[in-house]
């Protein structure tokens, strides 16, 4: 079975787990398909506040003072309703706004001519130990930076270190991109509708969020599914059906060949690294191709792992005649550009599948056309495992996209290379260029260490040879190798690393 969510959706004490991701125009579009059958928007915005308010009780029931700061929208809306629900539990709730109250309208002024309770101007708030910050000033419609006051304020309330409950999105947290406009609060728990926001799993927002949790409160979740679209958390039930299973008429061959290409002489570990982890992946069988003068320094290093001499292009091209020899990883550690990018592109060419990572990546700076001629394919043969500063030398135009997120830019740049790309970081996007797209959390920070990224080229390639589609096997790799890394536990090594990997894999795989 899958393992248990982080996140949860409430209703009436029903739990429901859910991987659906929404931007947040996508959001809007499901509360308007609802308010349009028939469902009243004040409705959703009552349960939502009073969602807020219990979540408020259960979370932080030593509050002196509950403090609700309301912004001019819907998000405000919230805040009011939860203000009047708390007044009404006979809590100490005080109300603020951060916008004259003449631009309410709509279910946020229904909510605010309900409530009944004073409302002052936000400059007038004394902060007092005790005092717990219900943050409803923007939520899905923060549509640029915030004021330089607000700004200032919301810093003034983080300095002070009172706890704070955001509603929907913790304010000056973009939903779609988790990007900070120009501040934000860092909220202990932050509660959300029907169902996640990219801005709760991508960084920074995800680390301003605190525990998020999501309450149902009442769309049918038909509408959020058919809404879904291609956008998901990363998590067991995506892909677990597509993992291998043990079956007995299975030989070495048939359970998946991996080539690992070598770097020089002095710089074999990574390849070792990768080989082992396609190895423990379970492809039945690895080898590293390696340079002629690389060939002594590996022999000591592998047993079970087979090792090849593949010098130059003719060598490959003998070596791409056995066509058990189907998928690949080039990058980790090969170091020589121009021979990098004419193994890749041979692979390319003669229908292999590769898993370009590293210096495999960097070769391609200002060739990506190149590379994507060579796999041009109805379904993809190519996966690309950049971090950070891969990516920006491979797509500088995309990267430079300051209004899109990592989500988009993920997709953007696998649609341009009709490949699979895994942007790599705390916040792992993983894309297809059908646009289907994969955000992964689970990864602990101790991951960011030397080697992890080897492992995980490793991975991918070998899920892949045992027939695991590449945006599953991808998304499976990203998952494990987090789920290994929190297994082996912090300080660890990329050795460490490997060693886990077979006990994450059993964790979730059934036989
Ligand atoms: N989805 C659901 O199921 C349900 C959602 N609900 C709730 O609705 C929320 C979304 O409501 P929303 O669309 O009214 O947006 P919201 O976040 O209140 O902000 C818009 C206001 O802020 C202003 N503004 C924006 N940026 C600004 C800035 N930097 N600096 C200053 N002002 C700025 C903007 O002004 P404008 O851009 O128009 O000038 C506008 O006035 C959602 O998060 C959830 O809490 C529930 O009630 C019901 C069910
Ligand atoms: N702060 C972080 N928290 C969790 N995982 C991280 C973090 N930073 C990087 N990672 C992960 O660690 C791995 C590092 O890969 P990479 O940068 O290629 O390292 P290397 O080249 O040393 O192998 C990637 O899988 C990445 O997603
Ligand atoms: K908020």
């Amino acid at each position: 079975m899958p393992k248990t969510q982080e996140f949860v959706v409430q209703t009436a004490g029903e739990i429901w787990t859910t991987d659906v991701v929404l931007a947040p125009k996508a959001m809007a579009e499901v509360d308007a398909a609802a308010i349009a059958s028939g469902i009243p928007g004040y409705d959703l915005m009552e349960r939502a506040g009073q969602a807020v308010a219990a979540t408020a009780l259960r979370s932080f029931p030593e509050a002196n003072r509950y403090i609700v700061l309301c912004g001019p929208g819907n998000n405000g809306g919230d805040g009011y309703v939860a203000a009047r629900e708390l007044a009404a539990c006979g809590a100490s709730a005080e109300l603020y706004h951060v916008e004259e109250l003449d631009r309410l309208s709509g279910d946020a002024r229904t909510a605010f001519e309900r409530c009944h309770l004073p409302a002052n101007p936000l400059p007038t708030y004394q902060m007092q130990p005790g005092d717990v910050i219900i943050d409803a000033i923007f939520g899905a419609g923060l549509s640029r930076d915030l004021p330089p006051e607000l700004a200032e304020r919301i810093n003034a309330i983080t300095a002070a270190g009172l706890p704070v409950l955001a509603v929907d999105l913790p304010s000056g947290i973009d939903g779609a991109t988790g990007e900070m406009r120009g501040a934000a609060f860092t909220a202990s728990k932050t509660v959300t509708f029907m169902a996640q926001k990219p801005g709760h799993l991508l960084l920074p927002g995800r680390d301003h969020c605190g525990s998020v949790e999501i309450v149902d409160i009442g769309i049918p979740r038909r509408m959020v599914e058919a809404a879904r679209g291609a956008l998901k958390r990363n998590h067991p039930g995506l892909w677990q059906a597509d993992l291998p299973r043990a079956n007995l008429a299975d030989h070495k061959y048939r359970r998946g060949h991996v080539s690992v290409f070598s770097g020089p002489f002095n710089g074999t570990g990574a390849c070792r690294l990768s080989a082992a982890a396609a190895a423990r992946s379970g492809a039945g069988i690895v080898a590293v191709a390696a340079r002629r003068s690389a060939v002594a320094a590996l022999v000591p290093h592998l047993t079970s792992i087979m090792l090849h001499s593949v010098d130059n292009e003719l060598d490959l091209a003998h070596y791409l005649d056995d066509p058990r020899h189907q998928t690949f990883v080039l990058g980790p550690g090969f170091g020589d550009f121009a021979q990098a990018r004419s193994f890749a592109l041979a692979i390319g060419h003669a229908q292999r599948t590769l898993v370009l990572d590293a210096d495999g990546i960097t070769a391609f700076k200002g060739k990506v056309d190149e590379l994507r001629d060579a796999f041009a394919d109805v379904t993809p043969r190519l996966v690309l495992t950049p971090h950070e500063g891969e990516f920006h030398r491979l797509f500088p135009e995309i990267a430079a996209e300051n209004a899109k997120g990592k989500v988009e830019k993920t997709r953007d740049a696998a649609g341009l290379l009709g490949a699979i790309v895994v942007y790599k970081g705390a916040d792992t996007v993983i894309a297809a260029p059908d646009g289907s797209a994969a955000i992964n959390d689970n990864a602990p920070p101790w991951l960011a260490t030397a080697g992890s990224g080897d492992v995980l080229a490793g991975m991918i390639a070998g899920l892949i040879a045992q027939r695991v589609p590449p945006f599953a096997a991808s998304c499976a790799a990203v998952y494990l190798h987090g789920e290994a890394a929190k297994l082996a536990g912090s300080p660890m090594t990329a050795e460490d690393l490997l060693e886990a990997i077979t006990a994450a894999m059993a964790s979730i795989t059934q036989d």
